[in-house]
């Protein structure tokens, strides 16, 4: 008899070490998925066009595209390329590019949060800022990677919720403060997705999916970070979870 529960891809990141190379996910998003979304988390290896997407697309209720310290390459969106050193994942890229479309033609609920917010920027055409902070008008919305995990996720900045989106449902008031881990951005806004929040410069800091047949947002912070406690992120990860549970009662 089915539990009910519903299965959700869970993006990882290819990370070398010691010599080896190892596809992770920060635990964060895990137990978020478990805890607040109440779905099965699974990761999903960074392994490209060697995964079958349609077998996952098949046999998944959900697909979590997590955030990355790594950068898109740009050459996905027509972008100048990286300065030198900067951290990319092109095995990563791989994987969730084509997925996150495919996911989006299927119908299935997606969250995709940080880097994964740009990814499906850049899926849908859209372009971003390389660096936020060098842009006119701009804040700096990177984090303090310096000090403790609680130092690198305190609550940075304001957004404002655009009345009448996704997240304006979920939450009662116009205003929240998150946190911010970033260097990038979305500067030209893929086709087909809706602002849902902005940051006091004006920087997009949420979208969503028009016309999506299920539930497909997207945000620039991180709701995985104090998911039980924070109201908003309590609120993103159990409206996820339920699109997921519907899904499965469906599948
Ligand atoms: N690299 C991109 C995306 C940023 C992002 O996903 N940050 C999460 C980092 C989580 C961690 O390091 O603990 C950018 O800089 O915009």
């Amino acid at each position: 008899m089915s539990t009910g529960k519903a299965f959700v891809g869970v993006s990882t990141c290819r990370m070398p070490k010691n010599g080896n190379e190892y596809d992770s996910v920060s635990r964060y998003y895990s137990e978020a998925a478990a805890n607040v979304a109440g779905v099965m988390p699974l990761g999903i290896p960074a392994l490209g066009d060697q995964l079958d997407n349609d077998a996952l697309l098949d046999r998944l209720d959900g697909f979590l595209f997590t955030g990355s310290p790594s950068n898109v390459e740009p050459h996905h969106y027509r972008g100048a390329p990286s300065e030198e050193g900067t951290q990319h994942d092109p095995a990563r890229d791989a994987t969730t590019l084509p997925l996150i479309k495919k996911v989006l033609d299927k119908g299935i609920p997606m969250l995709a949060i940080c880097r994964g917010y740009q990814e499906l920027n850049v899926v849908l055409g859209g372009t971003l800022y390389q660096k936020v902070q060098n842009q006119p008008g701009k804040m700096d919305h990177r984090a303090d990677m310096t000090g403790t995990i609680e130092d690198r996720f305190v609550l940075a900045h304001e957004i404002e919720l655009v009345p009448g989106g996704v997240l304006a449902g979920l939450m009662p008031d116009q205003k929240v403060l998150v946190n911010s881990v970033h260097a990038q951005g979305i500067d030209q806004l893929g086709e087909g997705l809706a602002v849902e929040a902005y940051a006091p410069d004006g920087l997009v800091e949420a979208v969503s999916v028009s016309g999506a047949s299920a539930f497909a947002l997207a945000v620039q912070w991180h709701p995985e970070w104090n998911a039980s406690d924070n109201k908003l992120s309590n609120a993103i990860f159990r409206a996820f979870g339920n699109a997921c549970r519907e899904r499965a009662t469906r599948r």
